[in-house]
């Protein structure tokens, strides 16, 4: 189908040149990074120490233990009986109306959503999608398979020395997934495109994604793809490697544990949270595309268990005052990215909220309204803050001998950085002056008196 007459939206990046690099770029570096981890000098620059084999990446048995995962993990979020009610009158109406966010129309019988399913943010065509609301069950059903099949057992020991033949899979399905996804694009109706993927580049919109929200039925493969198979593979392949290591060394480090609540934590904390993600730019912005597809499925757990990696063939030693200054860190990160998300949702949803009610508001022309005070006016994104601190105690359990477990800090604050620009540009876009009055009471972007 054609691209949409009318201006579309620069080029991010670099244009279809980048795109191209970044399509070999990242898988090259993912793997760069899983051999490092595995090698005695464990160099985040330079050179692998071996190159593997096409053996050493190919084995059938990661395959089917891969689609076998892909498998599990789509039948979770198909489980539960989902009863659709129609229509959302508290959702449509007040748009309808021209009521502000938590606005009811006089008289107005709202509709209460079924638990399990919640409604994403209106579409080109006013639509809204559906989407379950079940991830934290996926992650809990998930824990009491792994512990059966372990208590049968299942050797989970053994899944650290299949991570490269996995993360190769992994890399297939997404190269192959992203061909899928921009053949199904090619029928889409063009109300379903995303602004960013149609620019008529092959290569930049297979890269990142011309449709918004793929899916077959109520089946939506970027929501399932950017909770589901990647972040619960992230904290089994860590439990992996805490198995793995008390089999070695007799019992798991105090690194590793640390390691492992923190992330786990992370990863709990998203999929009990799951509805929150509806808002953010992959899902409301972002096409479906390379990008997110691999992201998702093989850079997220293939990448962001490095540190746990790391640990596991180079042991560091850290004592309990350590330990627990980082355990501070890390609640202090998550407060901060907890209680920002949070109180941006509450009020998104609802600004009439009691817990956010008091805050100082600036209107826009849009009807909808920015905070100005609270955590979001301390910086601008102040969640992004969070998140970066929680990064820091992530890496500082593998002590500072080497560069490669701060790997996750220096790409992450690149991604924020570069999102955070990418989200400005957006905002005054969308809010015009009241973006411009709110940079000029909220100067930092991250970082208070810094950036
Ligand atoms: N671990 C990882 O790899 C990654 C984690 N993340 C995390 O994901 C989370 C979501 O991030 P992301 O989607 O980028 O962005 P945000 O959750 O920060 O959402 C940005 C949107 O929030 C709204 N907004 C901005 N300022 C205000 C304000 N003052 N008052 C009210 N609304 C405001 C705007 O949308 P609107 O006005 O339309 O509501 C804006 O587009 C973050 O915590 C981030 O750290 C992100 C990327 C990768
Ligand atoms: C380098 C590369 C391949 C980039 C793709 C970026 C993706 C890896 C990330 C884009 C946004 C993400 C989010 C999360 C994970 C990483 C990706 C997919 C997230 C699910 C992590 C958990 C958080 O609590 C979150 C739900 C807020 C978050 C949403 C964004």
């Amino acid at each position: 189908m054609a691209p949409p007459e009318g201006p579309r939206a620069p080029l991010e990046f670099g244009g279809p040149l980048g795109a191209a690099a970044l399509l070999l770029l990242l898988p090259a570096t993912m793997f760069h990074l899983l051999l490092a981890a595995r090698s005695g000098p464990a160099r985040l620059l330079g050179p692998p120490a071996s190159l593997p084999g096409l053996e050493a990446l190919w084995s059938p048995r990661a395959l089917l233990l891969w689609l076998a995962w892909l498998g599990l993990q789509a039948a979770l979020y198909l489980l539960p009986a989902r009863k659709v009610r129609a229509p959302l009158a508290h959702a449509r109406g007040r748009e309808a109306e021209g009521l502000g966010e938590g606005e009811d129309a006089p008289g107005l019988i709202r509709a209460p959503l079924d638990p399990q399913v919640a409604e994403g943010q209106e579409l080109k065509d006013k639509s809204r999608l559906r989407y379950p609301i079940n991830g934290f069950q996926a992650l809990v059903l998930t824990a009491l398979l792994v512990g059966l099949g372990v208590s049968a057992g299942l050797p989970l020991g053994a899944l650290p020395e299949m991570l490269l033949p996995l993360a190769f899979v992994a890399t297939l399905t997404a190269f192959i997934f992203s061909l899928f996804l921009y053949m199904k694009a090619q029928v889409a109706p063009v109300s379903a495109l995303a602004p960013g993927g149609i620019s008529g580049n092959p290569i930049y919109d297979f890269f990142l994604g011309r449709e918004l929200n793929p899916r077959i039925c109520f089946f939506d493969f970027k929501y399932f793809c950017e909770l589901r198979p990647g972040l619960i593979g992230w904290v089994l392949i860590n439990l992996a490697l805490l198995v793995k290591e008390a089999e070695l060394r007799g019992s798991p480090s105090l690194a590793m544990w640390l390691v492992n609540g923190f992330q786990l934590l992370y990863v709990g904390d998203a999929l009990w949270h799951e509805e929150a993600i509806l808002t953010t730019m992959d899902i409301t912005h972002d096409g479906f595309g390379f990008m997110l597809a691999f992201g998702d499925i093989a850079w997220v757990p293939f990448t962001y268990s490095l540190q746990a990696q790391f640990l596991l063939r180079h042991p560091q030693p850290l004592g309990l005052p350590m330990a627990s200054a980082i355990c501070l860190i890390n609640a202090i990160g998550y407060y901060i990215f907890r209680g920002a998300n949070s109180q941006k949702n509450t009020f998104r949803k609802n600004p009439s909220d009691p817990r956010v009610a008091g805050l100082e508001t600036i209107s826009t022309a849009t009807g909808r309204k920015l905070l100005v005070s609270g955590w979001w006016g301390m910086v601008r994104h102040p969640n992004y803050l969070g998140d970066l601190i929680m990064a820091l105690a992530w890496s500082l359990p593998c002590g500072v001998s080497h560069l490669l477990p701060y790997f996750y800090l220096l790409y992450f604050t690149a991604l924020l950085v570069h999102r955070e620009a990418r989200d400005e540009r957006q905002c005054l876009q969308k809010y015009g002056l009241a973006w411009q009055e709110y940079c000029r009471r909220v100067p930092y972007r991250i970082v208070p008196y810094i950036y």
